[in-house]
């Protein structure tokens, strides 16, 4: 198989030509190139979002001539920070190569920073007073708001967006990070504030998930093969799990952390967006609102998860971990409240009520401080009726798409043993990407929602019904398990989380029998 490409490998790689095509594909660029001003606007600037992810994105976006030419990053915070100073902050995880030197300098020369507050009007409008002073030197002037900020932040820093900073002379586009809220009623405030400041065409919420290219994949398996679609229901599938493992803890930030919980960090948004786009109907075109009408109706007609039909688990350390992350549990970390209940792993099951799914198992998993990295979909299919085979040694065929690391999508199969009369043996059709698409650098989800943003193209983000239905389906679990303050189960860390949950599993008709062999790549 050919080699995946390094880690600085995928740094050094610039994208030229028919790549950055692709990438730009219906994006207006002579639209771009006209006489206008685009300003991306960090709020939030000086935080760890935005040093680690929003800033290493632009850097990549402008290093590889992906953003209009006038582009100016506007950087925006309550510390008092030069230029300079911003650049320390972020400068070190955005992979410069040898020879992009002056590259970065000149993408630093786009760099402005304003130090201002989230709740002073006078602030916002230096803020606006700044840009309008650039735009008036050209014909239109967009711009774009980054909150990269704590939530509760959000309210007084959108009124003063809307209310002091707005532009007139070119579109406003306003991004939010998640939380967005903390249960349905929060949630349903936040909504409610919004509507009254931004139109639902303004507001771009991300989950960073809808920009990993095996997840916009799922649309395309599923709606431009015909193989699938007579099989993708109760009349074939089994069971499906939704997994995300983490083998990371909370890294000395279990204070943030514990107010939210592994199933409002991962399950309720990145998970349940996976979830959306397997199971939901066709939708009638690509049109974003179209997607989304889909998954908004799929939700719908999911009963809110139970703590009977649930694992939670919480990690303690590893006596033989290999540094201080893995030796330290979660209720060591100084900044974790002591006697925390928040879970940290949680394996839950869903029931889709309507005609294609009826009767099928979703289970849905997450943890952090597991044995490995992995995100990916696992379709398992029934057995086939009437089997003939010998020896009932028919296995299920299982479709498994994996998101990350070393994306593939592969189909556990049966097939006759070469040579043999009947035997069988377990096979996999097997799409390893590093191998079909040999070269090929996959970008970063940031680097595509950003440009999404610019184009103004709303299938990868989330709307309002959709963050609603979902908030629906876990608040009574999360008050229940907070105001019961349910205590979760112990796991090791660097373990598979805790047994019960392959009991879970198991009890869902989700079989594992361990007898699958991978030759390995390339075998
Ligand atoms: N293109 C490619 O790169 C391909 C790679 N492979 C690799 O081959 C290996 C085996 O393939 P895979 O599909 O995972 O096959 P298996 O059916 O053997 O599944 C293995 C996985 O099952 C899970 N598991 C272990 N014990 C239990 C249990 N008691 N109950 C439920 N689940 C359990 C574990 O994952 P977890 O801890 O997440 O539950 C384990 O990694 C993998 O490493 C896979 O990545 C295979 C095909 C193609
Ligand atoms: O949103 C989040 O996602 C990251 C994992 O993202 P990935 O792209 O590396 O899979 C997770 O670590 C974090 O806790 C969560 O808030």
């Amino acid at each position: 198989m050919a080699a995946l490409p390094t880690e600085e490998e995928k740094d050094a790689h610039v994208l030229k030509g028919a790549e950055q095509d692709k990438l730009l594909e219906g994006i207006p660029k002579d639209e771009w190139e006209k006489d206008s001003l685009y300003s991306l606007i960090i709020l939030g600037a000086s935080g760890d979002l935005a040093k680690k992810k929003i800033y290493p994105t632009l850097w990549s976006l402008y290093r590889d001539n992906l953003l209009p030419s006038n582009t100016i990053f506007v950087g925006y915070a309550r510390s008092k920070l030069s230029i300079a100073d911003l650049r320390k902050l972020f400068e070190p995880n955005c992979k410069i190569i040898e020879g992009q030197e002056a590259q970065f300098d000149a993408f630093i020369k786009q760099n402005v920073y304003i130090a201002g507050s989230y709740d002073k009007e006078e602030d916002f409008k230096k803020l606006h007073d700044e840009l309008d002073e650039r735009e008036s030197k050209v014909k239109a002037g967009h711009r774009v708001f980054y909150l990269s900020l704590p939530p509760f932040v959000f309210d007084t820093a959108t009124q003063h967006i809307r209310e002091n900073c707005w532009g007139t002379r070119g579109w406003n586009r306003v991004v939010l990070e998640k939380p967005f809220g903390h249960d349905l009623e929060s949630s349903r405030k936040l909504s409610s504030h919004l509507k009254k400041l931004f139109s639902e065409e303004e507001i771009y919420r991300i989950d960073h998930y809808l920009g990993k290219e095996l997840v916009q994949n799922l649309l395309t398996l599923r709606f431009a093969n015909r193989i699938f679609s007579p099989a993708w229901n109760n009349h074939h599938v089994a069971s499906v799990l939704i997994s995300f493992k983490e083998p990371i803890g909370t890294q000395g930030r279990g204070g943030y952390f514990d107010e939210y919980g592994i199933i409002r960090d991962i399950i309720q948004n990145h998970l349940m967006q996976i979830f959306c786009l397997a199971a939901m109907e066709k939708p009638v075109s690509l049109d974003a609102e179209d997607i989304r009408d889909e998954k908004v109706r799929v939700l719908r007609r999911i009963a809110p998860a139970t703590i009977e039909n649930s694992v939670l688990g919480q990690y303690l350390g590893n006596p033989n971990g290999k540094n201080e992350d893995e030796k330290t549990g979660y209720l060591e970390d100084p900044t974790v409240p002591k006697g925390s209940v928040t879970p940290t792993f949680a394996a839950l099951v869903l029931k889709i009520d309507n005609e294609r799914w009826e009767g099928v198992p979703w289970i849905l998993r997450a943890g952090k401080a597991l044995n490995e990295r992995k995100a990916e979909i696992r379709v398992q299919f029934k057995n086939p009726d009437g089997d003939i085979m010998p020896g009932n040694a028919t296995k299920r065929d299982e479709l498994v798409i994996r998101f990350q690391p070393n994306e593939a999508i592969y189909l556990k199969m049966m097939t006759k043993t070469p040579n043999s009369h009947f035997g069988m043996e377990e096979t996999e059709l097997d799409l390893t990407y590093s191998k079909r698409y040999e070269g090929v650098v996959l970008a970063e989800a940031y680097q595509l929602l950003f440009l999404e943003i610019l184009r103004g193209r709303q299938i990868h983000f989330v709307r309002n019904d959709e963050l609603e239905q979902t908030w629906r389906i876990f608040t009574p679990l999360l008050h229940q398990i907070e105001n019961e303050k349910i205590k979760p189960i112990d796991y090791e860390f660097g373990s598979r989380g805790p047994r019960e949950a392959d009991k879970l599993l198991a009890e869902n008709n989700f079989v594992y029998t361990g007898t699958y062999k991978w030759p390995g790549p390339g075998k």
